[in-house]
């Protein structure tokens, strides 16, 4: 067990639609500095538990702590005002606007959405625009996507696509990276060059990420520590090693197949 206190605490998560328990009673503590993953067969509540994260769902019972502070249910935009951003399953950019451009929204989004900025009228608070561009193009530098700033980012080939959706992502500043299936749709080459970009951006970034993955390899391949949902319940927790030989995972992959 790790010292000190958790980044993220899951304590109790549940939610309901309807008649369905989607998410039952989930508890997961992740630390600073950790790459953990969560996986599971289709449908089994991942995304979901991203929702309560974010703000996007509101939990039907439990607690979401962030750096120890109860943040359940405040609004998606105060949460990444907080320091917590994600990507989404299906890459979101806007494909007609430049990579530079993409990620300018995400600053101006920063900006907008932090509750203290209305507060502020200190001399220099208010960057510049030229400011924000050179920010920009630091970030683009960091993740190596500053030779294609001023591509349109619909025009780039998919694994940079995914890249770019994380670079918009760390333009908030976060604490916590919620990744959501990052290496779905990728060619095995891109996707080795993905594990390597995400261990890196982990140390840059000072980061700590919560992974959602279907790519046995991506998660065995990178994740320190890894949670198993099944319909909504977790059936495990703990090494790559140990999940890979665990029958309970192994059961509910094989029952998934069958
Ligand atoms: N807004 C909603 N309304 C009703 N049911 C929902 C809603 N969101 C999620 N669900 C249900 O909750 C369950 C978990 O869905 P979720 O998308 O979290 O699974 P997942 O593990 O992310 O699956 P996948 O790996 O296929 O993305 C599913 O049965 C889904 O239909």
């Amino acid at each position: 067990m790790k010292e000190g206190m958790p980044l993220l605490s899951l304590q109790d998560l549940t939610i309901t639609f309807g008649g369905l328990t989607a998410v039952d009673s989930f508890y997961l503590d992740i630390y600073p500095g950790e790459l953990v993953g969560l996986i599971g067969p289709n449908g089994a509540g991942k995304t979901t538990v991203f929702n309560m994260i974010c703000g996007q769902y509101r939990p039907t019972r439990g607690k979401v702590l962030f750096e120890g502070k109860d943040i359940t249910g405040m609004s998606p935009d105060r949460i990444t005002a907080l320091g917590i951003a994600r990507t989404f399953q299906n890459i979101r950019l806007f494909g007609n606007l430049s990579v530079l451009e993409n990620v300018l929204v995400s600053f101006h989004v920063r900006i907008k959405s932090s509750f203290i900025a209305p507060m502020l009228s200190l001399p220099g608070y208010w960057r510049e625009e030229k400011q924000i561009r050179a920010e920009a193009m630091k970030l683009l530098e960091a993740v190596n996507l500053h030779r294609l700033a001023h591509e349109q980012a619909s025009a780039l080939p998919y694994g940079q696509q995914r890249r770019l959706e994380i670079a918009r992502a760390l333009a908030t500043r976060p604490r916590l990276l919620l990744l959501d299936e990052p290496a779905a749709g990728m060619n095995p080459q891109e996707t080795i060059g993905l594990m390597r970009f995400i261990k890196q951006i982990l140390k840059d970034f000072n980061l700590t990420i919560l992974l959602i993955e279907h790519d046995m390899k991506v998660v065995m391949g990178i994740c320190e520590r890894i949670a198993v949902l099944d319909f909504g319940i977790k059936i495990a927790e703990g090494s790559p090693e140990e999940i890979k030989k665990n029958p309970r995972v192994i059961e509910a992959y094989l029952g998934a197949e069958a």
